[in-house]
């Protein structure tokens, strides 16, 4: 048996539809052999066609939930996606500042696919001066990043010029993710490290709808190889092999959005082995 088995927390919202959010993230930890744990901070009634309703959980249980992790677990890294609005932002600030659950991937979720909010407006702010500080590495989309930075993406350098704005605003690491660019042939995702190192991860844009979670995924899965003791670039590069696996070797579940391939990966590793 292997003493402490690498634990990786997320924190995040349920999607009853299991393609994004917690349950993206809890098949992308189990995928990367990283025991998954859980804090669940608003519930989503949502299919791959929209979001009908949600409910963000009392403070009282999201609390309750953090410490019970910290007295039994030892959890190694962490990530938040959805939460939903400022009194549970400032709930999940509070209890990282209390617990040390390890190097915090932060997935600013702030609007599904389908157009539904999952951050109130004036929460954006409290992301930004309150959670960001405590990240290791922060995950925005093109419209996050914009909103977080207050300036407007357009082209590769926009990027690049946020990541470091971002990175300004005390985050050590960026990735900014290109999935947004759908005129591009090229799926780009623009890193700027802590140590001033640069690059772009890129991958041939697949013609899909099945993108349902795919920012889940990337920062589940880079959440997963912290937990294991790989360093940012490592748990970056692996994440955009593993993302880019489960949209082009998708499944067809659902009539809207439809989820990814959460065993796609497999595939690439057993033949990477032969
Ligand atoms: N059609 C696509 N083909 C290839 N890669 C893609 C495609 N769409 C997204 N990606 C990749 O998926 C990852 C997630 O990017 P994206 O910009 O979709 O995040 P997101 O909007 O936060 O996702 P979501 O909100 O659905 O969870 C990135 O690495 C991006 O490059
Ligand atoms: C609970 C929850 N968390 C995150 C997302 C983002 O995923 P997407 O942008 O693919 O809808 C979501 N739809 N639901």
């Amino acid at each position: 048996m292997v003493d402490q088995f690498p634990q990786a927390l997320s924190i995040a919202g349920s999607d009853s539809g299991g393609g994004a959010g917690m349950q993206a993230d809890l098949k992308t930890i189990q995928e990367r052999h990283v025991f998954a744990t859980t804090v669940l901070v608003a519930i989503t009634a949502q299919n791959t066609l929209g979001v009908k309703d949600a409910f963000p959980l009392p403070t009282k249980i999201i609390d309750e939930q953090f410490a019970a992790l910290d007295e039994d677990l030892q959890i190694k890294a962490c990530k938040t996606g959805m939460l939903a609005d400022v009194t549970r932002v400032k709930a999940v600030v509070a209890n990282l500042k209390k617990y040390d659950f390890g190097p915090l991937t932060l997935d600013p979720v702030m609007i599904a696919k389908g157009g539904a909010p999952l951050l109130s407006e004036d929460a954006v702010i409290v992301v930004r001066d309150e959670l960001l500080p405590l990240a290791t590495i922060v995950t925005p989309n093109l419209p996050e990043a914009e909103k977080l930075t207050g300036q407007t993406i357009n082209t590769t350098d926009d990027m690049q010029m946020a990541a470091k704005k971002l990175q300004n605003m005390g985050v050590q690491n960026v990735i900014i993710k290109g999935g947004h660019f759908e005129n591009d042939n090229q799926s780009s995702d623009f890193v700027l490290l802590s140590n001033g190192r640069s690059f772009w991860l890129s991958a041939p844009r697949v013609n899909t709808a099945n993108t349902h979670g795919t920012g889940d995924t990337l920062s589940a899965c880079i959440t997963a190889e912290l937990a294991k003791g790989n360093s940012v670039e490592q748990a970056i590069k692996i994440s955009k092999q593993f993302v880019d696996a489960t949209i082009r070797d998708g499944i067809k579940v659902g009539h809207g959005h439809g989820p990814l391939n959460h065993w796609a990966y497999r595939k690439v590793e057993a033949n990477a082995e032969v």
